[in-house]
């Protein structure tokens, strides 16, 4: 059994952060186990407070973790503040963690601000450098090249700007290129780039949907998948989970953690 870790914030509508994290480990097989860095009010319809952890509560968790139980893989997504991200930085350098994936969550579908602006600089200057996959969506992209995306030339130069910050592997997310019929997502390696591409699913349901994707990949990381086929089948995983998205609540619904394993009939085997 292949042990996934994520770093991450509480949403208690269950569409984001742990929840999907933890739905999408345990639907991948792998064992899945969480250290909480914030807690927020959270539904469809947006994020009503956040309440950060103290990084005692942060660091400890990680260490319980990673001094018994052991960690193939880990992910980060909301780490809200530079305390919390130093922190983090310190404990995967601790425990030596290679396949550590850094969602860079941002800002919240609905505009709350997951990461304090004074941050960005902690997650560039100490996280980055550890990751062996980050994945941006396009504004978080420009946000940490100081570049404008519009164009796939421009995503493979916001992704060498990203790479040369010390992230080995680097995916720039299509979701919030409306401008087109595709979803495009891009990875660079340091050498080569490849696109990703998948038709655009038309739903507001896609609650979720970085969270979701970033989990996949630790998971197949976990399980000893490249880094090229664990972007691959998680591609496929949020595109099973985008088409057949639940429409419940009021605003932007979750999507399907269960849908992948539906659609492709799979059996529940450890390396599935
Ligand atoms: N409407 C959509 N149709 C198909 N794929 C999508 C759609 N929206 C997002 N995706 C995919 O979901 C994943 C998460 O992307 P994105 O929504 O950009 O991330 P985030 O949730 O961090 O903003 C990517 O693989 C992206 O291509
Ligand atoms: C607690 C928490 N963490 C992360 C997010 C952002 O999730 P994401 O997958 O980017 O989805 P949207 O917010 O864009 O729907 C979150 N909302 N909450």
């Amino acid at each position: 059994m292949k042990r996934a870790m994520t770093i991450a914030g509480s949403d208690s509508g269950g569409g984001a952060g742990i929840q999907a994290d933890l739905k999408t480990f345990q639907e991948l097989k792998v064992f899945g186990m969480s250290a909480l860095t914030a807690v927020t009010a959270q539904n469809t319809l947006g994020v009503q407070a956040v309440f950060p952890m103290e990084v005692e509560a942060v660091a400890e968790q990680i260490q319980s973790v990673g001094e018994d139980i052991g960690v193939d893989a880990l992910k980060t997504g909301m780490l809200f503040n530079a305390e919390i991200i130093e922190t983090v930085a310190e404990k995967i350098k601790y425990f030596a963690w290679e396949k550590v994936v850094v969602d860079p969550v941002m800002i919240a579908k609905g505009g709350a601000s997951l990461l304090q602006q004074e941050a960005v600089s902690a997650l560039k200057d100490h996280l980055l450098p550890l990751c062996l996959v980050v994945t941006p969506n396009i504004p978080e992209a420009e946000v940490l090249t100081g570049m404008t995306i519009l164009s796939h030339d421009d995503k493979k130069e916001a992704a060498r700007r990203i790479h040369a910050l010390g992230a080995k592997n680097v995916v720039i997310k299509g979701g919030h290129d409306l401008n087109t019929n595709e979803s495009v997502d891009l990875l660079f390696n340091g050498a080569d780039f490849e696109f990703f591409s998948v038709p655009r699913i038309e739903t507001k349901n896609t609650h979720g949907t970085g969270c979701t994707f970033s989990a996949a990949i630790t998971a197949q990381l976990a399980k000893g998948l490249t880094v090229y086929d664990a972007v691959s089948v998680a591609k496929e995983f949020i595109h099973a989970a985008i088409g057949n998205s639940l429409n419940i609540g009021q605003g932007h619904g979750p999507t399907n953690h269960w849908a992948f394993n539906r659609e492709k009939g799979r059996l529940a085997t450890w390396h599935g």
